[in-house]
């Protein structure tokens, strides 16, 4: 029951909807003790012969009232715990969700999304679940239980009460634990269900290799495996399902058969009157909720408390990445200062990034080049504080970006990532992404300067048509140029392309590279690329191998230092023109 008390905070927050909705189930508990009352009465005048047509009128009127009036309060009970409970939800989804938007690539990198998922769903639906439920069948189970026992014990006969109480443990004790059961074989069978789903899309997803590589067969078997799971677990699920009513129907009618048998005695000894065991049976039948409700309670409490323990140690996941006490809201401009003396990704035994220091003048560009796993992405990333460096430091106009807080930083900062991403929206909508204010002029001047105005165009709907998976498939290139649209809407003091350009062809990245030039100028421009084309217009290149710097200049100073970068060149340039149909010897 500890849960109860850790959500105490909640409960003192909505204090009198619990209070009000308990008090109303109370007096529901207590208006339900009259009709047994009056039908065993009922029942004794009907055997001694004495009924009246003006006495039964008014009984029967009474227990319509009683009835409309349960009716109605039952409603209002449900209102007030219910609706607490999905305030109780929705309080922890946003706090939940407001602090995985503000954690950093380092928390993401240990944690899967489908459990981040999970937690989100599964985990806040068994919390809203035990402030709901939990507490009626709390409640309910001492309110009605006491007040039902009570009323059995003390108006009609203490000595068969104790005797159809017998059984009544071993239905709480049986709808627990066969709760319990069913629980677990329920989530065994909704993760192999999961699974089917997930082989399903994934299947769906990747047809074309599938074909291409002639495995359907395999698939198609590997699918039926899955599907077996699904319907043995779910098989699992149904025979404790096809245990439970009987088991609980077996207790239920061996506490009537008691009360019948023992009350029988009791009314033919004199001690009873039948009305007196009519009203006594009516009873027993409103003690069974109550002793259902307990066992279920014990279920509920005992997810609810896994899973707030579960969303309590997410949300108290520090947030790692965080604005200095003194950081500036402005967003920075200036000179571009890199000091990163080293940097390590959490996990990692080598630093990604060593003595990594060099100065780049405002409006200058930069380009970044080396082999895979160089550290070109580290580098920006670390510009972006996506993460933290160890060692060193970043300024940016002379400011440390440390100094800044991430919004002014971020506003400063237009980013193209090497795993662009496209939302299920139109592709103005995506454009505008980070400015939706901005006009259909600014839309279609970013789209021109990306080089995607004209494919744009061509679509059904053109900027309005939908991209994503309810929507047009757009080529990698596509989808490329219109995420630099989408950076280049932002007008940044600090443009970022993260290998932005690799699925254009060398035309449209020379159209793209020249409208950068034209229309960026005096503000800074980052280019990370693995095709030096892209970057020999820039000011000042990084050639980085294993994290650190190995060549530093412009194009023409790397050419005639005749390193890594002169021979990437010559290859790349060579590579180019035998593409494009020419021959090596006229290069
Ligand atoms: N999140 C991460 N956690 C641990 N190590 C990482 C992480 N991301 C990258 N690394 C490692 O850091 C090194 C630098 O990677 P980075 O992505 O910066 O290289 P890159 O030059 O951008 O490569 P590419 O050209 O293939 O994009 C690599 O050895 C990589 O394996």
């Amino acid at each position: 029951m500890r849960i109860f008390l850790d959500l105490a905070w909640f409960f003192r927050q909505e204090w009198h909807r619990y209070l009000l909705g308990i008090s109303i189930l109370a007096a529901v508990a207590v208006l339900n003790l009259i009709p047994p009352r009056i039908v065993g009465g009922l029942v004794d005048d009907i055997s001694h012969q004495r009924i009246r047509g003006s006495l039964l009128l008014r009984d029967l009127a009474l227990l319509l009232a009683i009835a409309l009036v349960v009716y109605a309060l039952r409603q209002a009970w449900r209102r007030m715990l219910y609706g607490s409970s999905a305030r109780l939800a929705r309080l922890l989804r946003d706090r939940l969700y407001r602090h995985y938007s503000q954690l950093s690539p380092r928390f993401y990198q240990q944690h899967r999304v489908g459990d981040l998922m999970a937690h989100a769903t599964n985990d806040i639906q068994a919390i809203e679940q035990t402030a709901g439920d939990g507490i009626l069948t709390l409640a309910d189970s001492i309110t009605t239980g006491a007040l039902v026992v009570g009323t059995m014990a003390f108006t009609i006969d203490w000595k068969l009460t104790l005797v159809v109480l017998i059984p009544m443990p071993f239905m709480a004790w049986a709808t627990s634990r066969y709760g319990l059961l069913l629980h677990d074989r329920f989530l065994l069978a909704q993760a192999a269900f999961s699974d089917l789903n997930g082989k399903v899309q994934e299947n769906i997803s990747g047809v074309r290799v599938i074909k291409a590589f002639g495995q359907e067969a395999a698939e198609r078997r590997a699918f039926a495996e899955l599907s077996e799971e699904v319907v043995a677990r779910n098989v699992a699920v149904a025979r404790i399902d096809a245990l439970f009513d009987p088991t609980i129907q077996l207790i239920v009618g061996l506490s009537y058969f008691l009360a019948v048998a023992v009350g029988a005695v009791f009314v033919v000894r004199g001690g009873l009157t039948i009305g007196d065991l009519t009203a006594f049976t009516m009873y027993l039948g409103q003690l069974i909720w109550p002793m259902l409700a307990f066992g279920f309670l014990i279920n509920i409490v005992e997810r609810g408390r896994a899973s707030y323990d579960r969303v309590r140690r997410l949300l108290e996941e520090p947030v790692d990445i965080l604005d200095h006490p003194d950081a500036t809201d402005t967003p920075p401009a200036g000179d571009l200062e890199v000091r990163i003396e080293r940097f390590t990704y959490p996990g990692a035994a080598e630093p990604a990034l060593s003595d990594v220091r060099f100065r780049l003048p405002r409006g200058a560009t930069l380009g970044v080049v080396g082999r895979t796993g160089s550290g070109k992405t580290t580098l920006l990333r670390l510009l972006l504080r996506e993460f933290d460096v160890e060692a060193g430091d970043i300024a940016i106009g002379g400011r440390s970006i440390y100094q800044v807080t991430l919004r002014a930083l971020r506003r400063s900062i237009a980013y193209v990532p090497q795993d662009h991403f496209l939302f299920s929206a139109t592709i103005a909508e995506n454009i505008a992404f980070a400015k939706p204010e901005a006009g259909r002029d600014e839309i279609v001047a970013a789209a021109r300067m990306a080089d995607v105005d004209a494919d744009i165009r061509r679509f059904p709907g053109g900027y309005d048509t939908l991209v994503g998976e309810r929507g047009v498939t757009l080529s990698g290139g596509q989808k490329q140029r219109i995420s630099i649209a989408r950076a280049l809407l932002m007008d940044a003091e600090i443009l970022v392309l993260d290998d932005a350009l690799s699925a254009v062809d060398a035309r449209t990245e020379a159209r793209i590279l020249a409208a950068l030039r034209e229309q960026r100028a005096g503000r800074t421009t980052v280019i990370a690329a693995h095709r030096l084309s892209a970057v020999q217009h820039a000011n000042l290149i990084v050639v980085l191998e294993g994290g650190r710097i190995r060549e530093m200049g412009r194009h023409e100073d790397l050419l005639a230092a005749g390193g890594w970068y002169a021979q990437t060149y010559a290859r790349q340039q060579l590579e180019a023109l035998v593409e494009e149909g020419g021959h090596p010897w006229q290069a």
